[in-house]
């Protein structure tokens, strides 16, 4: 199962996700109480080298703003919220970086492939640890994903990303409930709404894994 943990601000957590061997660590560069500027965002991606995936998170920053701050943080991949156009995210794609784009689960682009790395599905406000209906995401990526049937295992797996709300009590379940590839997490590893835990991070790794 791979593991992002997103909204990482300090060296103590960064560490505590190094020692749990996070898949993905996120730096959320756009408005919010996570935001990281890109020069701490660059620090912070130094420590963890190439130990797991750094992502730049971004919402409603344009192309040129978002490949200038990726740069500047020095992310290996950029995840991509808000409304979205097919151009806009060919235009962000590159051999060397990774491409999420995030959506909710309601958006009816869902099914379609966009030519990202990975397809992040989660709650209609980013970051806000609303949860929702996980079991219903299974049904719908069986039902309307004609690449791939999570029930049979037939075709090319879509990665695809489950968030919103996730923490170390209902991660396993939601698992379960969604067969995701992957899940994200960010409110339900934190102490106060933008200071992470380490107590949880390694509590939510457990659950995921
Ligand atoms: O986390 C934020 O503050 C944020 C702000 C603006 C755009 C995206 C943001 N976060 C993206 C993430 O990947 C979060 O981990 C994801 O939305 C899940 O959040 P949560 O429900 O708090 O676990």
């Amino acid at each position: 199962m791979f593991v992002k943990i997103c909204g990482l601000r300090e060296e103590r957590h960064v560490e505590t996700c190094l020692e749990e061997r996070v898949d993905a660590i996120g730096f959320v560069l756009t408005p919010s109480p996570r935001f990281v500027a890109p020069e701490r965002a660059r620090h912070l991606v130094n420590l963890v080298d190439d130990a797991a995936l750094t992502v730049g998170v971004f919402r409603d920053e344009t192309v040129d703003e978002i490949e200038r701050l990726a740069e500047a943080a020095g992310v290996g991949a950029v995840q991509v919220h808000g409304q979205r156009t097919r151009a806009e995210l060919a235009k962000l794609t590159r051999p060397d970086r990774k491409l999420i784009r995030a959506v909710s689960f309601d958006d009816p682009s869902i099914e379609e492939n966009w030519g990202e790395d990975m397809l992040l599905v989660d709650a209609p406000h980013p970051g806000s640890g609303q949860a929702w209906d996980y079991a219903s995401m299974a049904a719908s990526l069986t039902r309307r994903d004609g690449t791939y049937s999570v029930e049979t295992g037939e075709g090319p797996a879509r990665r695809w990303i489950l968030a919103g709300g996730l923490t170390p009590e209902n991660v396993a379940a939601a698992i379960e409930a969604a067969n995701p590839w992957g899940v994200d997490v960010s409110s339900g590893v934190e102490a106060s709404p933008g200071v992470k835990s380490s107590q949880l991070i390694r509590e939510f790794m457990a659950a995921a894994r």
